[in-house]
């Protein structure tokens, strides 16, 4: 049995860990840290986890979290750069689903971040953990940087199109929405039922901290720089993220985006390409690992337009955080990942 331990236990990464690993045969929570609630038991604080777990919050503490195989880190950015050193040090294993290891360049992350970075030591060995990108660094890695919800999306979309070298790089537009549960259990009034329903708007159109994230995968993908626009929005809906991207073909060659992609993501049990002239919902991966994908050709035209869905909870952090924790430990990637979606 993997021991796990979660620094952040509270939030809804945190608690969307909890769910997917209760089902998980390999692994088993030994610490879950809250500072607010230290002392409260998991199930009091979150009723669907009764009689799946008798386990209570405890203030974080390295040397027990060290005494975990590995800890994951569900907390705001800058957490993780205090504590993630020391874990190593002792011999953890660190999954952080912040942003606090995303960006190579330690000057770009204070840019975005507002803060100076506190543990830049550390990015050399970071391994960002995409399994569709680096799923063999991922397998030796001692420290992950789990992608963001946004990131997932779009460069799952945009990936095959840039490694082809199929689509002009210098002009990308991922259009985004998200679901109010991306901006975490701590959210400002802006997530409130009566600010965020029967409504949408968009927000950091001037630049998104994911911006950086991005555009450092798909510069990777198209070994070039890339120009991206990415506007994301809010949505009245409580998980997911719909991603669409805007790119143009190089030329008019007749190339079959469909089959592309199907070879591309043809061994990849997270991502699901859809039958051409689909338009995946966000629904259909509710509470799944799973990142839906349709690409589109409108007119026959140089405009590809792929659509891609995740769950910003699950393949957008906690579920592609275990995802990664199965790679690490040598187990079969998918193992306590095959859930199915709800429906309606
Ligand atoms: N929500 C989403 O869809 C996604 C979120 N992420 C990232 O995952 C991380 C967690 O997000 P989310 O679950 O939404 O956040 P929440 O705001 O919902 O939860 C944050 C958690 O961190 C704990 N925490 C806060 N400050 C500290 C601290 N200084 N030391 C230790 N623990 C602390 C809190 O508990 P307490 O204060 O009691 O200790 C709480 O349990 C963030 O970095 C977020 O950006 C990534 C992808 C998607
Ligand atoms: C709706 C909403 O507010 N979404 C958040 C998503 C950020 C997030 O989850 O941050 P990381 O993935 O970098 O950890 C936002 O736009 O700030």
């Amino acid at each position: 049995m993997i021991k796990v331990g979660i620094v952040g236990g509270t939030g809804y990464t945190g608690v969307e860990l909890l769910r997917l690993l209760a089902q998980h045969p390999e692994a088993n929570v030994d610490v879950i840290t809250s500072r607010s609630e230290a002392g409260q038991a998991v199930a009091d604080m979150y009723p669907n986890l009764r009689g799946h777990y008798d386990l209570r919050f405890t203030e974080p503490d390295a040397d027990r979290l060290a005494a975990c195989d590995v800890v994951f880190f569900a907390t705001p950015h800058g957490v993780a750069h205090s504590l993630a050193g020391e874990i190593l040090d002792k011999g953890g294993r660190v999954i952080d689903l912040s942003a606090d290891f995303r960006i190579r360049d330690p000057e770009l992350w204070a840019k975005w971040y507002g803060q100076p970075h506190g543990a830049p030591e550390l990015l050399k060995e970071a391994v960002y953990g995409l399994p569709e990108v680096n799923r063999e660094k991922i397998k030796q890695a001692r420290l992950i940087a789990a992608p963001g919800c946004y990131p997932t999306a779009v460069q799952l979309a945009t990936i095959p199109l840039l490694e082809a070298g199929l689509v002009s790089a210098d002009d990308i537009i991922a259009d985004c929405k998200s679901g109010v549960s991306g901006a975490g259990r701590g959210a400002s009034v802006g997530s409130l039922l009566c600010e965020s329903s029967e409504s949408m708007m968009a927000y950091a159109v001037a630049g998104h901290r994911h911006l950086p994230e991005i555009q450092q995968g798909l510069e990777e993908a198209a070994q070039s720089d890339v120009g991206l626009t990415f506007v994301p929005h809010l949505t009245p809906m409580i998980r997911g993220i719909h991603a669409t991207v805007y790119t143009q073909l190089l030329d008019d060659a007749e190339v079959d985006l469909q089959t592309l992609f199907e070879k591309r993501y043809a061994n990849e049990p997270f991502v699901d390409v859809m039958p051409a002239g689909s338009h995946p919902a966000t629904r259909s991966v509710k509470g799944v690992n799973m990142c839906r994908i349709s690409i589109h050709r409108p007119q026959n035209g140089k405009r590809v337009v792929v659509l891609s869905v995740i769950d910003n909870l699950v393949k957008g952090a906690s579920g592609q955080a275990i995802q990664n924790m199965n790679l690490m430990f040598g187990l079969p990637e998918a193992t306590g990942l095959n859930q199915v979606a709800l429906m309606p």
